[in-house]
C-alpha cells in the first residue's frame, strides 16, 4: 500500500518564533491517520529546533535544499551530512523555484539526488512543466525528460528512499491548479515511464504528490484520485488552520 503524504515546503517564509507558533499548532491540531506522513520543510535556520520540537511526534522535520558535496569550499551551502547532523532524514530537491532562480539543471539535480541518497537520506524530488510546455503539448515529453536525467540513474534499491513531487510550474502559487483530471492523467503516466524503465513493482510502491495551489477548498477531490497520493504544499502550509484541513482531505 502506497503511503499518503502532505508535505509543506514553507520556502523562505518565517522567523523562528514565528515557525515555532506554527508547529506548535500543527502538533496540537493533528489527528494521526494510519498511513499517512506529515512533512514540514522550514527554513535551514530553523531546522535542529523544529526537530527537536517534534522529535516525540509522527510530523517530520525537512529540508528545502542540499548541496551534492559532502563538505569543501562552498559559501553559503549546507550538505547532507550537517542535515543529518541536526536530525533531518529528507530532503526536498528539484523544486522549479530552485531550478528557475538557481539555475538547478538535470545534470546537477542527478548529483544532489546521488548525494543524498549515499547519505540514506529521503529524497523529495520535484518536476513539473511550464505552461509554456502545456500549450506546446509537450509537458508529457519533459516531465519524462525531468525523470530520466535527474533521477533515473539510481538503483532499484533506492526506490524506497524516494518520493515524488509533480508541481506544474503554472499552477505554484497562481492560485491555479491543474484539474484532479490533469493531475491524474500526470500521474499516470509517470507510474507508467517508471514502470517502463523499472518495473511495475516501483511504480505502484512510490508516493507520487501533487503540488500547485492545494487548498483547503480543493485537496479533497485532487486526493481523490487514484494515482495522486498527496500533496505538496506551499502557501496554505503556513496557516496550520489550512493545513490541516489540507491533512484532513487525504
Ligand atoms: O512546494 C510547493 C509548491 O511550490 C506549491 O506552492 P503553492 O501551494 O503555494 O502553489
Amino acid at each position: 500500500m502506497r503511503k499518503k503524504i502532505v508535505a509543506g515546503n514553507w520556502k523562505m517564509n518565517t522567523n523562528l518564533s514565528e515557525a515555532d507558533v506554527l508547529t506548535t499548532a500543527l502538533m496540537k491540531g493533528y489527528d494521526r491517520k494510519e498511513n499517512t506522513e506529515v512533512v514540514i520543510a522550514p527554513p535551514f535556520t530553523h531546522l535542529y529546533h523544529l526537530y527537536e520540537l517534534t522529535r516525540t511526534t509522527n510530523i517530520e522535520v525537512a529540508a528545502q535544499n542540499m548541496h551534492q558535496a559532502s563538505k569543501g569550499a562552498y559559501t553559503g551551502e549546507i550538505s547532507a551530512d550537517m542535515l543529518k547532523s541536526v536530525g533531518i532524514k529528507t530532503v526536498i530537491l528539484g523544486h522549479s523555484e530552485r531550478r528557475a532562480y538557481f539555475h538547478e539543471g538535470d545534470q546537477l539535480l542527478a548529483e544532489k539526488v546521488s548525494a543524498a541518497l549515499k547519505e540514506e537520506m529521503k529524497v523529495i524530488f520535484c518536476f513539473g512543466e511550464e505552461l509554456e510546455d502545456r500549450q506546446k503539448k509537450t509537458h508529457f515529453n519533459l516531465v519524462e525528460s525531468q525523470l530520466k536525467e535527474g533521477l533515473f540513474h539510481i538503483a532499484i534499491d533506492d526506490w524506497q528512499n524516494i518520493v515524488l513531487a509533480y508541481e506544474p510550474v503554472w499552477a505554484i502559487g497562481t492560485g491555479e491548479t491543474a484539474s484532479p483530471e490533469q493531475a491524474q492523467e500526470m500521474h499516470a503516466f509517470i507510474r507508467k515511464t517508471i514502470a517502463e524503465a523499472y518495473d511495475q513493482t516501483i511504480a505502484d510502491h512510490v508516493s507520487i504528490l501533487y503540488g500547485g495551489s492545494v487548498k483547503p477548498a480543493n485537496a479533497k477531490e485532487i486526493f481523490s484520485k487514484p494515482d495522486v497520493d498527496g500533496g505538496l504544499i506551499g502557501g496554505a502550509s503556513l496557516k496550520a488552520e489550512d493545513f490541516l484541513a489540507i491533512i484532513a482531505a487525504i
